[in-house]
């Protein structure tokens, strides 16, 4: 078994898109990057990659790099699974937590959770998001980023 952490930041800017594990958010504000910015789905390969020590998805998918820009990080996810089982891994559990003042994620979790799991060949229950707000303190407390933290268990296919 091998234990991985992913956290990951991104500032607020009007006019952009809302994309959090894979799902567009209805929302007055979406977050900048070089991608799409799921910050959530950026912390979920940065863990799977820390479990197998396979460096960070900055090494793999540059910012420098233009085949990036505006990247779905869905599909990076899809490339970074496809990494994992190639290595002989499974999924065991993955537990993610959104830092954001705004908007309210709990009605999208579900969905959220579902994308998730379908990119890593698992089932809802072994996939966990959950939100929390800042209680106004910081910088996600003055709605100026969103965070997202994630810790993922992965199994061996090897008995
Ligand atoms: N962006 C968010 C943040 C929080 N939630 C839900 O609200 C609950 C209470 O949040 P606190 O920060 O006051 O602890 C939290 O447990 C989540 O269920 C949310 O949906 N979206
Ligand atoms: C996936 C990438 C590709 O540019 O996305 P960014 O939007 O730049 O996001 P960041 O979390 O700063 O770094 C990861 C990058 O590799």
């Amino acid at each position: 078994m091998r234990i991985g952490f992913g956290f990951d930041v991104h500032e607020v800017a009007p006019d952009r898109p809302l994309v959090l594990g894979g799902v567009q958010i209805p929302a007055e504000f979406g977050l900048l990057g070089h991608s799409d910015a799921d910050v959530v789905l950026h912390a979920v390969m940065d863990a799977m990659l820390g479990a197998l020590a396979l460096g960070d998805i900055g090494q793999h998918f540059p910012n420098t790099d233009s085949r990036y820009k505006d990247a779905d990080s869905y599909a990076l996810l899809q490339r970074v699974w496809t990494l994992v089982t190639s290595q002989g891994y499974k999924l065991g559990n993955l537990d993610v937590m959104v830092l954001a003042e705004a908007p309210k994620l709990t009605p999208h979790v579900g969905k959220m959770r579902e994308r998730i799991a379908s990119a890593c060949e698992a089932n809802t229950g072994q996939i966990s998001v959950k939100a929390t707000t800042m209680e106004t303190l910081g910088f996600v407390g003055r709605r100026e980023g969103i965070a997202a933290q994630a810790v993922v268990l992965l199994v061996s296919n090897v008995v």
